[in-house]
Order: C-alpha cells, then sequence, then structure tokens
C-alpha cells in the first residue's frame, strides 16, 4: 500500500482498566444484538476477549441479551496442528460457545481438515455473504499488529485465506498451548471482511501492548501493521484501557 494513503482520526473509548474495557465491549455487543438478535458475529479467541465473554455469559444468565438468535463465524484458526485440543475453536468453545449454549448449528467454524482449504475459504466467504455481512467483529491486536492472524505484510484487499505465521506470532502464540508447538500457518477471515463488517471493536488491554498501539494510531495505514486499518474504517471503534493507551498522544476520545 503507498505510504500516501492518510489515515482518519480513531474512534476510541479509553477505559480505567481491564474489567471497565472488557464492559465497555460487552455494552457495545449487547447493544448491536439487541438492534439485530439474528446478528452474525465475529469474535476472537485469546486473552484479550475472555473477560468480555464472562461479562456477557453473565448478562446472558439475567436475561439481559439473548444470543440465541445469533450467528458466528470463525475470525481465525491454527493449521498443521498436531494436538488441535488447544486451537482457537477448543478456546471459544470452552470460552464462549458452551457457556453460553449456542447451537452449534449457528456457528460457521473453518474446516481445518479441508481436502481444499482455498475452497473452504471461499465457503467461509459465502457462509458470510449469504448472512448479508458480518454484523459485529470483535477483535484482539497482536503484539505485531495483526488482526485475526492478518500478519504484517499480508494485502488488505483478500477475503478469507491461509496465511504463513510472522515469527511474533509463532513465539507469542505458544502462550496459548500447555507444550511448546509449532505454529507456521494460519487460516483467517481477511481484511475485506473486516472493511465489509457493519461494526468493528478492536479491544486492547496491557502494557504489553502499548507500543504496538502507538503504531496503530500514529503510522500511515499500511499493510505492514495491519490494525492501521482501524484508521480507515468508518464503522471501527478501538476500545483501550490506561495500560494500552498509556503510549498515545493527542488522542480524542468518545
Ligand atoms: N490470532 C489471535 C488473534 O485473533 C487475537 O485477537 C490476537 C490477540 O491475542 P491476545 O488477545 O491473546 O493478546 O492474536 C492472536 O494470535
Amino acid at each position: 500500500m503507498g505510504a500516501k494513503i492518510e489515515g482518519k482520526p480513531i474512534k476510541t473509548i479509553i477505559c480505567d482498566d481491564f474489567e471497565a474495557m472488557s464492559q465497555c465491549s460487552a455494552d457495545l455487543i449487547c447493544e448491536s444484538l439487541k438492534a439485530k438478535p439474528d446478528s452474525l458475529l465475529c469474535l476472537p479467541a485469546g486473552s484479550s476477549a475472555t473477560r468480555t465473554f464472562q461479562i456477557l455469559k453473565e448478562r446472558a444468565d439475567s436475561g439481559e441479551v439473548d444470543f440465541s438468535e445469533a450467528y458466528f463465524v470463525s475470525l481465525d484458526e491454527w493449521l498443521d496442528l498436531k494436538d488441535e485440543s488447544e486451537n482457537c475453536t477448543a478456546f471459544m468453545l470452552q470460552n464462549f460457545y458452551n457457556p453460553l449454549n449456542i447451537d452449534k448449528n449457528k456457528i460457521r467454524l473453518f474446516d481445518i481438515h479441508a481436502e481444499n482449504l482455498e475452497e473452504e475459504c471461499k465457503s467461509v466467504d459465502k457462509y458470510i455473504f449469504d448472512h448479508g455481512g458480518i454484523d459485529l467483529m470483535l477483535l484482539g491486536l497482536g503484539m505485531n499488529g495483526h488482526l485475526g492472524l492478518n500478519e504484517p505484510g499480508e494485502s488488505f484487499d483478500s477475503y478469507a485465506k491461509v496465511v504463513t505465521l510472522d515469527t511474533v506470532t509463532q513465539q507469542v502464540g505458544q502462550k496459548y498451548f500447555s507444550k511448546s508447538t509449532d505454529l507456521t500457518r494460519g487460516i483467517t477471515l481477511g481484511v475485506r471482511h473486516i472493511f465489509d463488517s457493519k461494526k468493528v471493536i478492536l479491544q486492547v488491554g496491557g502494557m504489553a501492548k502499548a507500543d504496538i498501539v502507538k503504531k496503530v494510531y500514529e503510522s500511515k495505514p499500511s499493510f505492514e501493521i495491519p490494525g492501521t486499518v482501524m484508521q480507515l474504517l468508518d464503522n471501527g471503534v478501538v476500545v483501550l484501557d490506561r495500560d494500552a493507551a498509556s503510549s498515545l498522544e493527542n488522542v480524542s476520545c468518545e
């Protein structure tokens, strides 16, 4: 992408701490779901969203929100794992789909064992198009700026695809596994899905992400830092806690 493309100021909400950030994202998700109960939602595996998922479960249990009519599509998944018991799907089942009793028929997971993964990507794209697009994507930010598994250098002009994982993702991704795991390839929704989504929430917490958050805000939109796509979205919002926002200067908030 040429350096000439200018981004816009990112719509931003800065929360006091991780708990407030998680509550804020849960509020936005509930608001969206109430407006359209049969929304197609895309939620991320990873540590950023775990508390948000607990809050959504609490709210579903209290009847404040109802996920029974909603549909779900996977954001990303590791490929070629010898042991799949700790992959993104397992994480989502454990932390969201099972606790909230989501009907399995309403979840479109990536079939990582499909004979033809390119065809599988097209089939996931079709699922999304057939549902009229994704209504809401909740995203986390990788330490290298990735969104889903859209790694640095990947085009913004693609839908679901198979990707080679960046060395940072290979290393940081170890945190999801109880033993050392070879992470070489992944399958992910593409940045075009992020552009097309009716609402995008990027949720980032913690000091460890402060530097990459600064780059997302202060670099020109570029394939090298996929998170910079937030500067190009009309329907995007970044929800930060104070730690993740601590390196930012001059950010105007909601
Ligand atoms: N592929 C996942 C992303 O979908 C996730 O949102 C992001 C942040 O992860 P975490 O929330 O664990 O920091 O990186 C992971 O590698």
